[in-house]
Parts: structure tokens; sequence; C-alpha cells
């Protein structure tokens, strides 16, 4: 049962999360909702505790206290059975691309589609076609990821987590390890697959250009702390808090 304050809507939704790694704690009471449909950027400094935020979201780490839910899920003490739903249902595009070195952008696509929905091999190699058109890589489908650029390898990687018909994506620094050509032809893509999809989407970044362009929501984590969360224009545009003003500053300073 939601409390009378919860949108009704909201999609993943923390209350009070704590997470720490043996004595260092590294989520300090957390309490968030994401709308379904929402964009959430989320940014801030080196080691404040984005990733492990992303990963708490799918159960990769479990949390100290508090509580967490996904949809209809509850995440924290969640069955195996359950963990899988939440993780099958969720898309995570890391900053390193990931991808399989061994298999084809195809194949890279597929082998979820085949091995863990049963789809079989000429339908998976339909759809993922599809997706490779959408990402702009239709050509490189039987390329290995060798022989793509950064930016290619990390359109693949978002391709493949869309082959699973996620309802969420979780995006983790996606256009960090890039040059910064190839950054917007990723940043492109992830516009675009939530304009064309209207997915829940949590991204990690410090590209101010596209959290304006895309995000409903930005929030400033910093030593596992929620700084400041507002409506994307307010806070690239008018943060209320000193600290958000000089992370943002400092990040223009590097761009
Ligand atoms: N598996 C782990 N075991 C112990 N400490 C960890 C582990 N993973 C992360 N940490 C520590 O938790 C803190 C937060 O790490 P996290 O990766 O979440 O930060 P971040 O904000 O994503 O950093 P960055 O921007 O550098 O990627 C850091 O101090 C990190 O060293």
């Amino acid at each position: 049962m939601l409390a009378a304050t919860e949108p009704a809507d909201t999609y993943i939704r923390f209350r009070d999360v704590q997470k720490s790694y043996g004595a260092v704690s590294v989520l300090n009471g957390i309490s968030l909702d994401v709308a379904k449909g929402e964009v959430l950027v989320l940014c801030g400094p080196s080691g404040c505790g984005k990733s492990t935020l992303l990963r708490c979201i799918n159960g990769l780490e479990p949390i100290s206290s508090g509580t967490i839910s996904v949809g209809e899920h509850r995440v924290d003490g969640a069955s195996q059975d359950t963990l899988q739903k939440i993780r099958l249902s969720t898309g995570f595009v890391f900053q390193n691309f990931n991808l399989f070195p061994h298999m084809t952008a195809l194949e890279n696509i597929t082998i979820a589609p085949r091995k863990i929905l049963g789809l079989p091999q000429r339908e998976a190699a339909a759809e993922g076609m599809k997706l490779l058109e959408q990402v702009g890589m239709a050509e490189k489908a039987n390329v290995y990821p060798f022989q793509l650029s950064g930016g290619q390898r990390q359109r693949v990687a978002i391709a493949r987590a869309l082959a699973m018909k996620p309802s969420l994506m979780l995006f983790d620094e996606p256009t960090s390890a890039l040059d910064p050509e190839m950054r917007e032809e990723v940043l492109q893509v992830i516009r675009q697959v939530h304009h064309e999809h209207n997915m829940t989407m949590i991204v990690v970044t410090h590209e101010i250009g596209f959290a304006k362009s895309v995000a409903s929501r930005a929030m400033l984590l910093d030593a596992g702390r929620i700084v400041e969360e507002a409506s994307a224009r307010v806070f690239f545009e008018h943060p209320v808090e000193e600290r958000t003003r000089r992370f943002l500053r400092a990040i223009s300073n590097d761009l």
C-alpha cells in the first residue's frame, strides 16, 4: 500500500537506505522516488556512491538497512527468483561496454534473448537487427568488438540491453570512457531510446547538455547523501545548494 504522499506512478522507491562495505559507510540514508517514464540524472564527485546506488537497485549489492522497491518487487530481502525477475527487467549499461569479445555485435545482442528467453535464433536475429538499426549500427552486425570504436561499442551495448525489453535502464557513466566526439553519438542514442520507449532511466553522467535535454530530474550525491534533487532545469540553472553550485562549476571547468 502506498503512503498518501507517494505518487501512484512511482517505479523505484528508496526509503532510508544505508549501505556499508565493512566499516565504510557508502550510502547514508537515501530516500528517493523515481516515477515511471522519468529520466533521473545522478551526479556527484568520485567515490560518493553513484555506482553503488545503481547496483543496489537490481540487488547486485545487498543494502545494510532501509528498503528498496522496483515496480511491484521489493529488492531488499528478495528471493533469487525475484532478483532474477528484477534483473531481467533492468538494462544496465556500463562505462566500459562489457561486450563479449569473442562474439560479433549481433551475437552479443542475441545471446541473452536466445539463452534466457528461449527465443529461436531466427527471431532473435531479426529483433537484434532492428535494434542495431535503431542505434545506427546495422552495417556492423557481423563485426567483433575490437573492430569497433568506443562509441560504436557503447551503442551495441545499449542495443544488447534493449534486447531484453527492459522496463528500466541504468546507465553508469556511459560516455566517460569515450573521446568527446564520440560522446554525442551515444547520448543521442540514449535520448532516442527514451523518446521511443518512454522508458524509466537513471543516468550517472556529468554531461550537462545531455542532462538538460533529456532529464526530468537531477540529483547531486555527496558522501552517500542526497545534497539536492530538483527538476533538471532548476538543478542545472538555479540550484539552491551552494554545494551543487560548486560541483556544477567544477564539472563545467572540466569540459
Ligand atoms: N565492493 C566494494 N568493496 C569495498 N568498497 C567499495 C566497493 N565498491 C565500492 N566501494 C567504495 O564505496 C565508495 C563508493 O563507490 P562507488 O563506486 O559507488 O562511487 P562512485 O560515486 O560511483 O565513484 P566514481 O565516480 O569514481 O565511479 C568508494 O569509496 C569505493 O571505494
